[in-house]
């Protein structure tokens, strides 16, 4: 199943970010969207998950528009954006679990356990989302990726973002394992993260504005 964006176009208040704009992934692909802030790298993962409509143009996903199949299109994507997506009053373990089981995966807790000391924060595993840091929030959401690889596709907002080297490396290992076995991901960061495996192409929105 193939990623595909035909002539986008997004408008933000009266500014223009982007137009004309084509966007293909096929399956074992990483798009990396770069881009200096304001570009509107999260604007168009937004669009490519139909969570914002574009002012002109239209995504598909196998081939077919995914306003026409909003929930089919739903059930083949992951999407990490910003904000974690994360609920106050759950302990942190449990937001794995239900994360996942949102996705479509039923967990265990010792798997959520795992996912947690992976990425290094196993020690706030009990604690309630509301008393983390912005920091330990992210890894918490992060956690799920381990059980998403039944979702092909993986939108992913600037995933490596407040994260150690160690951390780092875990998501780019988990990002890389998920193109070995044939899912897409599009995903933004600002830093420099090499992919283990998975053949990785970019996307530059600087030189897609300069050319609108
Ligand atoms: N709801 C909105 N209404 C009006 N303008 C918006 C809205 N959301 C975003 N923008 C503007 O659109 C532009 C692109 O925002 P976007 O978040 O897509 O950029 P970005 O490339 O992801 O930036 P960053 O690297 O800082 O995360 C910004 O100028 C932003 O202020």
């Amino acid at each position: 199943m193939t990623l595909q964006a035909f002539q986008l176009a997004c408008l933000r208040g009266d500014r223009e970010l982007f137009s004309q704009l084509d966007v293909t992934v096929h399956p074992g692909e990483a798009l990396h969207v770069v881009g200096n802030n304001g570009t509107g790298k999260t604007s168009l993962l937004r669009i490519l998950a139909g969570l914002a409509l574009p002012s002109e143009g239209e995504v598909r996903w196998a081939g077919e528009d995914i306003r026409n199949a909003p929930m089919a299109f739903r059930s083949q994507l992951n999407y990490f954006g910003h904000l974690n997506a994360l609920k106050d009053d759950l302990l942190a373990w449990e937001s794995v679990v239900i994360s996942s089981a949102i996705l479509g995966k039923t967990i265990r807790p010792d798997e959520a356990y795992s996912a947690l000391d992976l990425l290094g924060v196993q020690h706030i595993a009990e604690l309630p989302v509301h008393a983390l840091s912005q920091g330990q929030k992210k890894r918490v959401a992060l956690a799920r990726l381990p059980f998403c690889s039944h979702t092909p596709l993986w939108l992913l907002d600037e995933p490596f973002a407040a994260l150690d080297e160690l951390a780092i490396s875990h998501v780019a290992g988990l990002i890389g394992r998920h193109l070995d076995n044939n899912g897409l991901v599009v995903y933004t960061t600002h830093q420099e993260v090499a992919l283990p495996s998975g053949n990785r192409r970019v996307l530059d929105l600087n030189a897609v504005a300069a050319c609108g």
